[in-house]
């Protein structure tokens, strides 16, 4: 049996990291007050990178790039875009850009930098992630936006004219948004010599990324002097954490981290002082199984917890209740997905206790299949887990694997997801922006060929690329338009030709929240029942449509969704997407029209979007088993779906998940021959002959 330590139990131990100085360095002890009642001014003033402010505005004046390596917590993300405001980099209608890769964060550090400067959120300070634009055109001088967004903005102002200094913050994680932003904005340097870059993180390889912008052999001017700021980027360490952070690991490996992290709890809440903690899980299952242990296993229930969920399809009401302060005599314990892993500062947290799994994605560009995955974290990952804590006073962060572990398996910065990711949406992206040249754009790492080849192709099978690999005329630039993934964009424009786009956008809302269900724990029973009300025998799609109508008919009523295990957040949410993508689709040529039920026409626009994600019923076998037509892959429909059991020979899904299987989420029924209709290139007839048996 592994011996798992228990904090309290045992002295722990403070250890030092592989380059042999203490991972994270112990504050005095006069740290250990905490602001308390000191101003916001001088809150900023204590933190590290206070410091470093003249350092940084000169290298960010006299450089074009300027990468910036802070330990987390020591205030980059708030401040470094003060800072530039208060030098004047705002000033003559011009915008400060700070880019993370996460919404939440977006928003969080957004309100946090409104309050430390006094103003309304929206008006001098301001986000915009998808689907909600918090700015004012006039008034934001500094914005924070997810990467993704800024990469949006190009379309419309290719060199990202009204910014004057763009910070890529949490550079580190490596999004494939946070990539294919670092090679374009590299490119828009060479043709705004006055645009200045930061790039910050905790974490960061800085010299494989100075080296990456090092554009300065290339930018020397007729007699060899340098124009304008210096072109090889600078490169400051900001030394220095607010708070001291001590770390523990476990003994012996754990092998179901999920108990573990339940026991870790516990033993804190027994053993350990007052403050709130944060457990790092790996998704929404997870995260479930542990509030269950935490509040209803007898065996594991404490008094006095307050225990939260938070991943990123949790509604904005849910999500907020991990912000309010912690009621006096209380503690709270908030369960997370990597989502809370970088920039977020909850002010109560002063435990982390980090599983050091994630779910991450990865593609097989041989089977077409992109797998969310549980999978181990990097060194840096787990250093962002750790840094949630010590950020407001000194923390404690329990890691339950080995020190060992640590030390010598878990990999540095883990793999980017530009290598690991189906490259569709960013093909079509770097398209829409004019990057012909796939193959050879200048990328932070390089994406693997067969992954790149396989996004061409299925771009071109979907009509969006020509044979010379441009977007087509004007079914393309349309598709690129529409912020969604390109296929259900593609179904979008589709359904314009079939009549049904009002319906095809209400799909499309829905598909892009995590979920429109409220799964109540333990009320499973009725959460099903309540489905079954609305479920279509022709899958999920219409299921969701007959949701919509519901909710409609009800008057939108909080009521009516309570009654029928039906998330009110959500709807609500789907609701306003829904607005957004109507104007959108108004914009881009396609007329809002209904097709007043007919749900065969429903069918056909999401086969023309999701061609490539068909599949076979093989056997009737362990709930039907399937088979993907392109890959052979088996896989079997997910139990959350109306078609689970049903089994129709033929089905088009829209995502995959892993556990012991590969399961289909959002699954519709189709006919085989709609396949050789909307893609005949992709689907050659043979393939679809086999009867399934
Ligand atoms: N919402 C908040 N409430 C209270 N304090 C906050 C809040 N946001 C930030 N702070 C304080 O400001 C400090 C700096 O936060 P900031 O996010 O700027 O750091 P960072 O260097 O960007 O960290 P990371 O690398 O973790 O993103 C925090 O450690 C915390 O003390």
């Amino acid at each position: 049996m592994s011996r798992f330590w228990k904090p309290g139990t045992e002295k722990p131990r403070l250890v030092d990291d592989e380059e042999g100085g203490v991972l994270f360095y112990t504050a005095s002890s006069s740290s250990s007050s905490g602001y308390g009642h000191a101003s916001m001014e001088k809150q900023r003033q204590r933190l590290p990178v206070f410091k470093y402010r003249t350092a940084i505005l000169y290298l960010v004046e006299t450089h074009a790039t300027t990468i910036i390596v802070g330990e987390t917590g020591s205030g980059k993300t708030t401040q470094i875009p003060q800072y530039l405001k208060e030098a004047g980099w705002a000033e003559g209608g011009r915008v400060i850009a700070c880019t993370q890769p996460r919404r939440l964060a977006v928003q969080t550090a957004a309100s946090r930098v409104a309050e430390e400067m006094g103003v309304k959120l929206s008006e001098e300070v301001g986000y915009t992630i998808r689907f909600e634009d918090i700015t004012n055109s006039e008034l934001t001088r500094i914005k924070f936006l997810t990467d993704g967004v800024l990469l949006r903005e190009m379309m419309d102002d290719p060199l990202l004219s009204k910014y004057s200094v763009i910070m890529v913050d949490e550079a580190h994680e490596r999004s494939l948004s946070t990539d294919i932003l670092l090679g374009l904005l590299k490119k828009i340097q060479r043709r705004r010599p006055e645009l200045r870059l930061i790039i910050s993180s905790a974490t960061i390889e800085a010299k494989s990324m100075a080296s990456f912008f090092d554009t300065s052999r290339r930018r020397l001017g007729r007699d060899g002097e340098e124009n304008g700021p210096r072109k090889n980027p600078a490169i400051l360490s900001v030394e220095g954490r607010g708070f001291n952070v001590q770390i523990f690991y476990v003994e012996e490996p754990v092998s179901d981290y999920i108990r573990a992290a339940v026991s870790t709890v516990n033993a804190i809440h027994d053993e350990e002082p007052m403050g709130d903690i944060l457990v790092f899980l790996t998704g929404q299952d997870d995260i479930d199984a542990a509030i269950q242990l935490l509040t209803e296993d007898p065996h594991s229930r404490k008094q006095g917890l307050i225990v939260l969920p938070l991943y990123s399809g949790l509604p904005r009401g849910d999500q907020d209740l991990v912000f309010s302060p912690t009621p006096r005599g209380k503690r709270k314990v908030v369960i997370s997905t990597n989502i809370a892993e970088t920039s977020l500062t909850l002010e109560g947290v002063v435990y982390v206790v980090d599983s050091g799994f994630s779910k991450q994605r990865f593609y097989n560009p041989i089977t077409d299949i992109e797998n969310l995955v549980v999978a181990p974290i990097s060194k840096a990952s787990a250093r962002q887990r750790a840094g949630r804590a010590g950020r407001v006073r000194p923390g404690k962060c329990y890691r339950l694997y080995t020190e060992e572990y640590f030390i010598n398996e878990m990999s540095a910065d883990g793999i980017s997801e530009m290598q690991r990711s189906n490259l569709v949406p960013c093909v079509i992206q770097l398209k829409a922006l004019g990057i012909d040249n796939i193959l050879g754009f200048d990328w932070p790492a390089s994406p693997s060929p067969e992954a790149l080849i396989r996004a061409l192709e299925v771009l071109y099978s979907l009509g969006i690329l020509d044979d010379d690999a441009k977007l087509t005329s004007p079914a393309g630039f349309q598709v690129a338009e529409i912020p969604l993934d390109p296929l259900v964009s593609k179904m979008i424009l589709a359904s314009n030709d079939y009549g049904c786009s009002e319906e095809a956008i209400t799909i499309a809302a829905v598909l892009s929240i995590q979920s429109i269900w409220f799964s109540d724990r333990g009320a499973q029973k009725e959460l099903d029942e309540a489905k079954l009300r609305f479920a279509a025998a022709e899958g999920d799609h219409v299921t969701f449509l007959n949701v919509y109508k519901g909710f409609i008919q009800s008057g939108k009523s909080s009521n009516w969704c309570h009654k029928n295990h039906i998330n009110y957040h959500s709807m609500r949410k789907v609701d306003e997407i829904r607005q957004q993508l109507r104007r959108i689709a108004q914009r881009i040529g396609i007329a809002l029209k209904s097709c007043e039920g007919d749900m065969q026409v429903v069918r056909k626009a999401v086969t023309a979007g999701f061609f490539a994600n068909a599949c076979r019923l093989e056997s009737f076998s362990h709930n039907g088993l399937y088979k993907t037509v392109r890959g052979s892959q088996e896989v079997y429909i997910h139990p959350s779906s109306v078609l689970f059991r049903v089994n129709p020979k033929w089905v088009i899904f829209h995502s995959i998940v892993s556990t012991d299987r590969q399961y289909m989420r959002n699954v519709i029924a189709i006919d085989p021959s709609w396949l050789t209709d909307v893609a005949p290139q992709f689907y050659q007839h043979q393939q679809l002959n086999p009867r399934p048996h």
